[in-house]
């Protein structure tokens, strides 16, 4: 091997161009042991140092990326702060790219701004507020604010028409706002079904905010079973005596109104008797809809301030529920028609309810109650939902049931309620309870 050869091999980088090197090398002899040092120490500082210097600037623009990202988002209502709106079946809303979200632009975050904007999507269920001509009481305070009673003009003077206000209590943030529309929306977005509670429109262009609903005289199922128990016969053409067979009609409206949520992949998430709502003819509306809007926007129900004793167990265990969640609730439901509105598992804590049922305890058989309807009641009451029925199932059972129902032994119950003992033995808050029964 001559000379030039080995140097080839122990100096490769001789060939290279870099100015510097060249002139290093052409000081060196050789056989210079050090020039070939310097030469591998250029190669392994110089490189990797560039290669370190690449990387570090890389991670630089994505941190900044990250950051400039972190900040927007900070800026921006985040998907939790806005109330996501029902696709709306207005077409002019789609079209405004909302995709049946209210996504706001960042400039327009106040209030008014906000009604501004979204006022076009409601126009159809817009009732001017002069219309509202009177408010004759307030009913309660529900989940967003004051409801009232009011009296809205229909422009027949001799016929003015008792609504439901449900109005968003006042000061609201933006947030607050975000979700009443929505709510509206969600209404609308369900459309009408005679066993649910109807939106006859709203009043959105300015606060207050309104939702106006049609008014259920008669108020809640609760109050009424309750004053089933007292020595009223008939008021304002209702008639306070319930029988075997009108348990089953008014069990398979509330069912139907079930079907219906159900259809559109909902579930109520709240059957009870409070939140059903009866006419003189004994007609049910489900009211109460906050936890179906929230499965709607959210696909599950985040808050957990149910009354426990109404709660399956896979809503006690905090697991992912549905339609048959409402199924197991209906059947205390039919419990609490049969007993004239008494409080489930009287003898159980509220807290205790999950342990109760964990040892696989049900509600015994009511003395007022049929072994037809309690069998229907233990149906609902099966621990794994696929053992329940569905609302359609218990619909076509409830219709067998009645046709040999009783329609003449009326339900008695001697013992009056006493509204703070009951929300203590059920695990109600006292002042979410029943308006219709004090006033008797
Ligand atoms: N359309 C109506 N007709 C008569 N009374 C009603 C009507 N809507 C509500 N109420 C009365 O107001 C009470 C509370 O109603 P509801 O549960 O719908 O309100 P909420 O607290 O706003 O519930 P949610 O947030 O679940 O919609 C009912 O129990 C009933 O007494």
């Amino acid at each position: 091997m001559d000379d030039s050869e080995s140097r080839e091999e122990d100096i490769p980088v001789a060939m290279g161009d870099e100015r510097g090197m060249t002139r290093m090398l052409l000081e060196c002899g050789l056989n210079d042991k050090l020039c070939v040092i310097q030469e591998k120490q250029y190669e392994v500082i110089i490189v990797p140092t560039f290669l370190v210097t690449i990387f570090l600037i890389l991670l630089g623009v994505i941190l900044w990326l990250f950051m400039r990202e972190q900040r927007t988002q900070q800026q921006r209502p985040g998907p939790q702060d806005i109330a996501p709106v029902p696709p709306s079946r207005d077409l002019s809303w789609e079209a405004a790219g909302c995709g049946g979200n209210v996504a706001l632009p960042l400039k327009e975050t106040s209030v008014e701004n906000f009604l501004g904007a979204t006022t076009p999507a409601l126009a159809k269920l817009e009732v001017p507020r002069e219309q509202l001509s009177e408010v004759l009481e307030q009913i309660c305070n529900g989940s967003c604010g004051p409801i009232f009673r009011a009296s809205m003009n229909t422009g027949d003077p001799s016929k003015p028409k008792s609504v439901i206000l449900k109005a968003l209590k006042e000061p609201a943030g933006l947030h607050e706002v975000q979700d009443f529309l929505g709510r509206v929306q969600f209404h609308q977005y369900l459309g009408k079904h005679k066993n649910l509670v109807q939106l006859e429109g709203c009043c959105t262009e300015k606060l207050p905010l309104y939702m106006v609903l049609e008014d259920v005289a008669h108020g809640d199922l609760l109050s009424f079973l309750w004053t089933c128990r007292r020595d009223v016969m008939t008021m304002d053409g209702l008639l306070y005596d319930l029988t075997e067979k009108q348990v089953y009609h008014i069990g398979k409206q509330v069912l139907l109104a079930l079907e219906f949520l159900q259809d559109k992949h909902l579930f109520h998430g709240d059957v009870a008797a409070r939140n059903i709502l009866i006419q003189s003819d004994l007609t049910a509306k489900l009211c109460g809809l906050g936890l179906a809007y929230e499965v709607y926007t959210r696909g599950t129900i985040s808050s957990q301030t149910i009354p426990l004793k109404w709660l399956a167990p896979e809503r006690l265990l905090l697991r992912p529920a549905g339609i048959k969640a409402d199924v197991w609730s209906f059947g205390i439901l039919l419990y609490e028609m049969v007993t004239l509105g008494a409080p489930p598992y009287p003898e159980v804590p509220p807290t205790s309810i999950l342990q109760h049922l964990q040892r696989r305890k049900i509600m015994k058989r009511p003395s007022s109650c049929t072994h037809t309807m309690y069998n229907i009641m233990k149906s609902c009451w099966r621990w794994h939902e696929a053992g329940r029925p569905s609302p359609r199932e218990l619909r076509l059972r409830l219709e067998a049931a009645v046709r040999t129902a009783d329609d003449k032994a009326v339900l008695q119950v001697p013992e009056l309620v006493v509204p703070e003992l009951y929300a203590a033995v059920a695990g109600i808050r006292v002042e979410t309870l029943f308006y219709n029964y004090s006033i008797l």
